[in-house]
């Protein structure tokens, strides 16, 4: 740990002396935090950071109606319009590279979830299905439930390893959510949560933000983090060790996830990819998802929020938007492609630059809430690494199935807990109903199928089928076929036990 005149000093050189001004203030105890965080504070790379942060807030977002470009369409990867053997033979393949313990799942989780509105992690969310589920157990569920289909499928005790990110703000209580349940029965020691590091927010005049009188206000440095804490955390040496070859990334909030999706590892593998992107059709030019588009050539996301409008809504003769390809924030990745990032090319990923209303200590001492914008926050991004990519392919997969993302608090018109948890009883119903059963209301009469006209703006239908009796629609014709079941419905392990011995 540093000195205070060390510190004193260095930050002095680095323009922000103001970082000590309640110095005198500060018990004993305080004085001891506060020198410990700056002290892991990368003083060295402070001044540059904080004139970088201006410089960017200050420059206007680059134009790119000029240099940008649809994904040509046949070089994106589809599951609408690929025929049955097709799907089949992507599928096979990914359970294999499973089946043989090459597959991880890396989640991204550091967010604070700001918009959603809560204090916890966002995994921890329960967005009120009949069981009480929440997103880390969903997951954990699709992971303990896709080893089994590989093993079931090749005869061997494969391991999905699942890394997770986490921040400052999330690494605690994730720990203490998973240890609290068990792990949701998945092995710890194949569970290896890390943390992203935190940056300082700093004012439009390039002054790290003092959030209390002895505590910088910090911010991780974005999913884009990911490349720097795989390094920091000896992550990539992990999944040497435990010969794993190709990474799932996810973000945490998409309650459709499939985790490790064979049929899109496969797809990956079988195209020889280094580096894959999942999207889905943009719903309408607004839509809060970055485009996997081209610029100046090169395949890559832009977010939506350096997406130029009136580029968003450009339509093609048939109507469609001419910027579909929605990323949905799942990515494949190769070992061998994350190392090169590591070693050549994390230094060079975009800095974005996000206003943010950072709450503040003024001159004088005083708590501040700002109304408005007065703090930058950089930040970087997880598909950025994409033009580094020597083989990219995208992978184009239905909304219905595959994305219901939770963003928003109830009452927002898009991405609450309500539409995550609408998509996924919706999707249960439908898989109820293509093995053949017929579902009642509480009435008894016949309900029609999810989506369909007469199922109209009718309360959706209570249908939940536990990951742990089926990853993905599979296996419940000879649990379901040709029975009645009264709703509310959920399918769990020990109900599939009744009705095979049935
Ligand atoms: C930096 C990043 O990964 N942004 C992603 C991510 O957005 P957030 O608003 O950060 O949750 O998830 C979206 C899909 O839910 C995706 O469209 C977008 O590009």
């Amino acid at each position: 740990m540093l000195s205070f005149e060390q510190l004193k000093q260095r930050l002095e050189s680095a323009g922000q002396p103001h970082v000590l001004q309640f110095w005198s203030e500060l018990c004993e105890e305080d004085r001891d935090t506060f020198l410990q965080e700056l002290s892991q504070l990368d003083l060295k790379g402070l001044k540059d950071h904080c004139e970088g942060a201006v410089r960017a807030a200050d420059s206007p977002s680059a134009n790119l109606d000029q240099h940008i470009q649809p994904v040509p369409p046949e070089s994106i990867g589809s599951v609408r319009k690929s025929d049955k053997s097709c799907l089949a033979e992507w599928e096979n393949e990914g359970l294999l590279q499973i089946s043989q313990s090459r597959v991880g799942v890396l989640l991204l989780a550091g967010g604070q979830g700001t918009r959603l509105g809560v204090q916890y992690p966002k995994g921890m969310y329960n967005v009120g299905l009949p069981t009480g589920k929440t997103l880390y157990q969903i997951q954990a569920e699709r992971i303990y439930k896709i080893q089994e289909l590989s093993n079931r499928k090749h005869g061997c005790k494969c391991t999905i390893p699942w890394y997770i990110m986490t921040s400052e703000f999330t690494l605690a209580p994730t720990e203490k959510f998973f240890k609290e349940n068990n792990y949701f029965d998945l092995d710890p020691s194949n569970i290896v949560m890390f943390e992203q590091r935190m940056i300082p927010a700093v004012t439009f005049d390039g002054k790290v933000i003092l959030q209390g009188k002895g505590k910088i206000a910090m911010a991780p440095d974005g999913n884009g983090g990911l490349y720097q804490a795989l390094v920091d955390n000896n992550v990539l040496e992990d999944m040497k060790k435990r010969g794993v070859e190709y990474l799932h990334v996810y973000c945490v909030d998409n309650i459709l996830v499939k985790m490790a999706d064979p049929v899109f590892i496969g797809f990956c593998v079988n195209r020889g990819a280094d580096c894959g992107a999942k999207v889905v059709e943009k719903a309408y030019p607004a839509e809060p998802v970055g485009v996997v588009c081209k610029v100046q050539g090169v395949s890559q996301v832009v977010e939506y929020s350096e997406f130029q409008p009136q580029t968003a809504e450009l339509r093609g003769p048939g109507g469609e938007l001419v910027y579909s390809a929605g990323n949905i924030c799942n990515h494949l990745f190769t070992r061998a492609f994350l190392q090169d990032v590591a070693e050549k090319f994390k230094d060079q990923l975009k800095q974005h630059v996000a206003l943010k209303k950072v709450p503040f200590v003024d001159s004088c001492g005083n708590h501040v809430k700002p109304t408005k914008p007065n703090g930058i926050k950089m930040e970087k991004f997880v598909f950025d690494v994409f033009p580094f990519s020597r083989n990219f392919v995208v992978f184009e997969v239905v909304r219905e199935d595959e994305f219901s993302p939770l963003k928003n608090a109830d009452g927002a018109a898009t991405d609450t807990p309500t539409t995550a948890r609408n998509s996924l009883l919706a999707q249960h119903c439908r898989w109820a109903m293509a093995a053949g059963a017929t579902l009642l209301d509480e009435h008894g009469n016949t309900l029609p199928p999810a989506g369909s006209a007469s199922a109209g703006d009718s309360p959706p239908t209570q249908c939940e089928i536990s990951p742990l009796v089926s990853y993905f629609g599979e296996g419940l014709e000879k649990l379901l076929g040709g029975r009645t079941l009264p709703t509310p419905f959920i399918l769990d392990e020990k109900r599939a036990k009744e009705l095979q011995a049935q």
